[in-house]
């Protein structure tokens, strides 16, 4: 048993050498931080595979009246310290491979934040910009329907991710409560808010991510009036990141989009920036910056680079060209574990996903919670606590790294194997 580790933890270390797709760098980080921790041979081998994965292939009726079969996934990866969570998106490239990494990164960023859940991630292979809302509310129904037995309140609890937003959420909602008779809110969070959702969940993540930022700098002794800060990604994650940060005085300098870039030295009009996204269905032509290519923003200088986009943005490729000195992850995985040894060489000090991007799965428990007791929040009440969760995490998370020597993505999976692995042994395995 010990030899299989010695062997899997070899490996590891040369996997962090090279580039990965998204479920082989989680795995080659679980097994670092794994050997870092001693972790018992047994419990090793549970946290390193998802313990459940279904891949559905069902009919949805198209506007022009063809029938289209879709492909949707749910994997669950945990479910030792409560009922499996995380979000679902939609789009052409989903594949197994990166939900089961997804549904990992859950595992770990609640564990990560304390939050009594485990960890899932869906998806569906469709290209939402080519669909109607009619195709995507019958897509979404089915996929639900699909999934009847598997989500749940005490189950697995899903919420928005790339593509899904409150309107998909309420799809869920409405299909799983037809399917019991009865309306059943806690089944997934990130809800309008007439419908049980949480005041301040939308922005929650982008809140989150702002918070990640503020304590970095009170870390590293800097402050926000001297920081430009270039973001990737201008959907929920980025766009709140964006406005959060400039009312805090940071200095939002470039926006990185699919199909354009912006820059202005002198910081972005973030608001009036979402209200041209908003009319024109994208960031460029807006009058307050100018063009840049988007690949470009990612090396250009700045204090704070936020990829909150989708994974592999930062690789061996552009990683020795990073010139921000402090990486915060809105999106999930968007550094390679090739590109982290090229960082942390350069001195940028990163915030890793499971802890920067944690408060929307932070607000969602918080939904989940007056869900359950038919009780709701002020928002004010919801961000003090989200504030409070965060930075205790980051608190944690820095602890960590400096007691045990290691970067802080590899302090973070430490922290949350630690406490997955403590559940898992104290409910243990027999059946
Ligand atoms: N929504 C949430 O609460 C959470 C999201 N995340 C992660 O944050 C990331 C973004 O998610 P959301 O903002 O929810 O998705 P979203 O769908 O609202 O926004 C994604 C944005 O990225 C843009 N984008 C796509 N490809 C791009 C490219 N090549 N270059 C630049 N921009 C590109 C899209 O046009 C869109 O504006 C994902 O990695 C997601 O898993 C993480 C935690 C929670
Ligand atoms: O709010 C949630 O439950 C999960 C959000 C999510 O998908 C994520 O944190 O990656």
């Amino acid at each position: 048993m010990a030899a299989l580790v010695e062997v899997e933890q070899t490996k590891a270390e040369t996997a962090l050498e090279k580039e990965l797709n998204p479920w082989e760098a989680q795995a080659a980080r679980f097994d670092f931080a794994a050997k870092k921790l001693d972790l018992d041979t047994g419990i090793w081998k549970v946290l390193s595979q998802p313990a459940r994965e279904i891949i559905v292939h069902f009919p949805v009726m198209m506007d022009d009246g063809r029938i289209e079969v879709f492909t949707g996934f749910r994997v669950q990866h945990s479910v030792a310290r409560g009922p499996a969570k995380g979000g679902i998106r939609y789009a052409p490239d989903v594949n197994l491979d990166e939900i089961r990494a997804l549904a990992s990164w859950m595992t770990w960023k609640c564990a990560v934040v304390n939050i009594p859940f485990g960890g899932a991630k869906g998806g569906v292979i469709c290209d939402p910009k080519k669909m109607s809302q009619g195709e995507l509310e019958r897509m979404t129904r089915r996929y639900t329907a699909e999934m009847i037995e598997v989500f749940g309140p005490e189950k697995d609890v899903p919420a928005p991710d790339v593509n899904t937003n409150e309107q998909t959420m309420a799809w869920i909602m409405d299909t799983y409560s037809m399917h019991m008779r009865q309306t059943v809110t806690s089944v997934v969070t990130g809800k309008p808010i007439n419908i049980g959702g949480s005041r301040g969940r939308s922005a929650a993540t982008g809140r989150g991510v702002s918070i990640a930022c503020d304590q970095a700098l009170n870390y590293l002794g800097m402050k926000p009036a001297d920081c430009r800060v270039i973001i990737q990604g201008f959907g929920n994650v980025g766009s709140n990141a964006a406005l959060l940060l400039r009312q805090k005085g940071y200095s939002v300098i470039g926006i990185a989009e699919w199909d354009g870039g912006l820059f202005n030295a002198d910081g972005i009009d973030i608001p009036a920036l979402a209200e041209h996204r908003k009319k024109s269905g994208s960031i460029r032509g807006f009058a307050g910056a100018t063009e840049a290519i988007s690949d470009e923003l990612l090396t250009t200088a700045c204090e704070i680079l936020i990829p909150a986009a989708h994974e592999n943005v930062i690789t061996s490729r552009n990683a020795g060209a990073v010139k921000a000195k402090i990486l915060v992850e809105g999106a999930n995985g968007p550094t390679t574990p090739a590109a982290d040894v090229i960082l942390e060489k350069s001195g940028v000090f990163v915030v890793p996903d499971i802890l920067a991007n944690a408060g929307g799965v932070t607000a969602s428990y918080f939904e989940w919670v007056q869900d359950r007791m038919g009780y709701f929040w002020t928002e004010e009440e919801v961000n003090d606590r989200l504030d409070r969760l965060m930075v205790q995490s980051f608190i944690d998370v820095i602890r960590y790294a400096e007691d045990h020597g290691v970067n802080n993505r590899i302090a973070a999976y430490m922290l949350a194997i630690d406490r997955v692995a403590y559940t898992t042994k104290q409910r243990g395995i027999y059946a």
